[in-house]
């Protein structure tokens, strides 16, 4: 039996701790189990509780404060990553071997994670060892994205993401809720990838002629091949969330080789069902 996982990527602060508490929160009103592990060495704040902890196995203040590595914050990260990825036995012993389970790994921020370093790639094939079907959730903070030139780094970013990991990805623009009525309307033709060749430069900022060229060339490439679309993200809204983890669902094909579990009955159901029979039993007699 196959076991399911997200992989919640994206650039600092583009909401990935919020998604994962955000997720639990809506899995535990439809009755769904989903367990998140933190990948975040250097993590301060999360609100949702955590199957696995990176923290336990390394931090990256320890890795700064060590005199023979001298690393800053982000060297420290990459540090943290690259000895992580040298111990997947820990990942392993924390997860355990349970059939079904669903869980969401809520990863760091540092953008070069999912460009050109190959950490990511190596925790993909190990969850794929371990008969995980994993999906990418990458995510773009919808402020960032209301102007073309914006948009087509985050569009660039999700896609080298990608490209690099090899598996099926949803992407997603987060903090809807934050954004202005006219942001809004702005924002809708981002979301339907048929439109990204008519993105034009509406803010005035793009001066230069083949810097406008070079984001209409883009776009059309992005167009012609489909090749990356965004799903809006508000945490506020229910529905919302639940496309979202429909899409992600249908890609890592969730519920399809689930069992069919009786559902279990309470004692106020038995007794119902005790006081029902002996009621047709005397409508018969
Ligand atoms: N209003 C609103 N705020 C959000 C939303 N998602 C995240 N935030 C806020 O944005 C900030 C960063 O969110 P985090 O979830 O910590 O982002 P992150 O991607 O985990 O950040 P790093 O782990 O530091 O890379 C926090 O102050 C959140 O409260 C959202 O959907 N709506
Ligand atoms: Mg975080």
């Amino acid at each position: 039996m196959p076991r399911y996982a997200q992989l919640v990527m994206g650039p600092a602060g583009s909401g990935k701790s919020t998604y994962c508490s955000t997720m639990v929160q809506h899995c535990e009103t439809l009755n769904r189990s989903v367990q998140v592990v933190n990948l975040d060495p250097a993590a301060e704040y999360f609100d949702y509780p955590v199957m696995a902890d990176i923290r336990e196995l390394i931090e990256v203040d320890d890795v700064m404060e060590d005199a023979s590595l001298r690393f800053g914050p982000n060297g420290g990260l990459v540090y943290c990553m690259e000895y992580f990825a040298n111990n997947f036995d820990w990942l392993e012993s924390c997860l355990g071997h349970t059939e079904d389970d669903y869980i969401l790994f809520d990863c760091p921020g540092q953008i070069e994670l999912y460009t050109h370093l190959p950490v990511m790639k190596y925790l993909v094939e190990q969850l794929q060892q371990w008969e995980f079907r994993v999906c990418g959730v990458f995510l773009v903070d919808s402020q960032f994205m209301v102007e073309s030139f914006k948009f087509i780094s985050g569009v660039m970013a999700a896609l080298s993401a990608m490209v690099s990991l090899e598996i099926p990805q949803c992407n997603i623009m987060t903090k809807m809720d934050l954004l202005s009525k006219k942001a809004k309307k702005e924002i809708e033709k981002f979301l339907d990838p048929d439109m990204y060749s008519m993105i034009e430069d509406s803010t005035g900022k793009l001066r230069s002629k083949k810097f406008k060229k070079l984001t209409k060339a883009i776009c059309e490439l992005i167009d012609d091949y489909s090749i990356v679309r965004f799903l809006p993200f508000d945490r506020s809204d229910e529905e919302c969330i639940n496309i979202v983890l429909q899409h992600i669902d249908f890609a890592i094909q969730y519920g399809e080789d689930l069992e069919f579990k009786e559902p279990r009955e309470t004692e106020e159901d038995k007794s119902q069902n005790f006081d029902e029979f002996f009621q047709d039993r005397a409508d018969e007699q």
